[in-house]
This record gives structure tokens, C-alpha cells and sequence, in this order.
């Protein structure tokens, strides 16, 4: 295997115990003060729509962060995983027990999907990470669902569009600690990153 490739799986395996290993409690809380942090931010309090992520295992819990912008009358999508794990999104009405299983263990909005191109036009993308470099280069589940998303940012952003802002949601030990030895060339960076004590801005 590549090294890179083993890397990046060491850094997986890494990441996901420290998350499960820091517990509901603690990992509640951070999402908490982490969630009121990015709200205040103005990429989001001037937002008309924001492409979130609903949570999976213990990854930051997103579902105050997505009813309070849902409170501010902000349209909210969520990703919805192709069979090529690329990502279409759809529009969130608020009701959780209206999701779907969009497989892999994914929770999907019932109502219709918007395309692939529509998360470009949002104002903001929130980014689920294991962590993220000092650069902001992102590590996720492995699907490189992201990857591609981040990607057609970066391009659409190239040709002069305006693209979302894109953040990381992460814990504490999540930013900055991720080896650069565990980052593949097609690995993206975000724009910014939020965890519980602080929102760093790598680019823009
Ligand atoms: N909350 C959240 N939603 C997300 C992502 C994410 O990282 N977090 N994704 C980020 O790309 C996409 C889903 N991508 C995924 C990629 C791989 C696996 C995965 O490896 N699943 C395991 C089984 C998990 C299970 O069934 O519990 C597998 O297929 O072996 C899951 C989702 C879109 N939605
Ligand atoms: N722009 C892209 N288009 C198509 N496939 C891609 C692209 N970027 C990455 N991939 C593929 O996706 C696979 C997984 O990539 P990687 O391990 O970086 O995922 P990840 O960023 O951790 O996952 P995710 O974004 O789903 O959370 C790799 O095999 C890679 O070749």
C-alpha cells in the first residue's frame, strides 16, 4: 500500500477512537460551544441557504446548529450519497423524523434532490471532518464525497463565481494535528475551521 494510503488509514482508525473515547458528555459539549461560535460568524448570521451535514456516530452534532439557522428562516440542504458516493443535497423542512436511510448509515431529506451544482450556489458549506491540517487540508471518512464537492469550489471559484464559504466542524485535538504525511494529492483544503475554543480561517 501506498504510504500515504496506510498514512491516512492510521489516521482514521487515530481519530475516530479519540472521538469515541472522549464520550457523549464531552462531545456534546464542545459541539455545543462550538455550534454558538459558528453561529456568530458572519458567513452564517448573513446566509440565505447553508449545506450542512446531518450526524453520523460521533461526529459534531449538527442538529442545533440546523435549527436555530432553520429559526433564522436560512434554507438548509443536506447531502444526499449517489452510488458513486458523489453528493447531491436536498432541502431539510425541519422534521427529523422525516429523513430517509441514504445508506451507509446516512440520513437523507424525503423530498427531491436539487443536483450536485446546487450546493455552489449556497452561502456556506459545513464540512463534516475527522481533522484537518494546519493548512486546512481536510480528512474524512473515505468515500471522497468532499473531495469532488471541494473540488468543484475550488474550480467554480477559479472561473470568478461566487462559491460557498466552506468550514470544518471539529473537536478540540482535531486541528493541526493531522501529519502532512497522511494528505493525498485530490485532499482538499477548507476555507476555515471551528472547534469548541476557536474558528481559524485559512483562506480568504
Ligand atoms: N454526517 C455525514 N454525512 C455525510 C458524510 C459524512 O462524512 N458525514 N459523507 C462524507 O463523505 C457522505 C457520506 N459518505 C460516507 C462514506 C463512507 C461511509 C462508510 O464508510 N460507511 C460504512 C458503513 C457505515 C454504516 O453503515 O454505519 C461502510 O460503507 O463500510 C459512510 C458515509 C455524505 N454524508
Ligand atoms: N475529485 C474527485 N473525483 C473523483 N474521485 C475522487 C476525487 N477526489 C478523491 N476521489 C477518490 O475518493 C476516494 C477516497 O478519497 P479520500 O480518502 O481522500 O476520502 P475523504 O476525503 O476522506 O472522504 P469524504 O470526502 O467522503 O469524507 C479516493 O479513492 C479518491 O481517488
Amino acid at each position: 500500500m501506498p504510504d500515504q494510503i496506510l498514512e491516512k488509514a492510521t489516521a482514521r482508525s487515530r481519530f475516530v477512537n479519540d472521538r469515541r473515547a472522549l464520550g457523549n458528555r464531552e462531545r456534546a459539549r464542545q459541539a455545543r460551544a462550538a455550534t454558538l461560535r459558528l453561529l456568530a460568524d458572519p458567513h452564517l448570521t448573513t446566509a440565505d441557504t447553508v449545506a450542512a451535514y446531518w450526524p453520523l456516530g460521533s461526529e459534531p452534532d449538527t442538529r442545533a446548529l440546523i435549527g436555530t439557522l432553520l429559526e433564522r428562516g436560512v434554507r438548509v440542504l443536506l447531502p444526499v450519497l449517489l452510488a458513486d458516493r458523489d453528493l447531491d443535497w436536498a432541502r431539510y423542512d425541519g422534521d427529523p423524523d422525516a429523513l430517509r436511510d441514504g445508506g451507509a448509515g446516512t440520513r437523507r431529506p424525503h423530498g427531491t434532490t436539487l443536483g450536485t451544482g446546487v450546493v455552489l450556489r449556497a452561502a456556506a458549506l459545513i464540512v463534516p471532518a475527522l481533522a484537518v491540517t494546519a493548512d486546512g487540508v481536510r480528512l474524512g471518512r473515505g468515500g471522497g464525497s468532499y473531495d469532488r464537492v471541494l473540488a468543484r469550489i475550488a474550480a467554480a471559484r477559479e472561473s470568478g463565481r461566487q462559491t460557498p464559504w466552506t468550514c470544518a466542524l471539529l473537536y478540540e485535538g482535531e486541528l493541526g494535528t493531522l501529519d502532512a504525511a497522511a494528505v493525498e494529492p485530490h485532499d482538499r483544503p477548507v476555507d476555515a475551521a471551528c472547534t469548541a475554543s476557536e474558528l481559524v480561517t485559512f483562506r480568504g
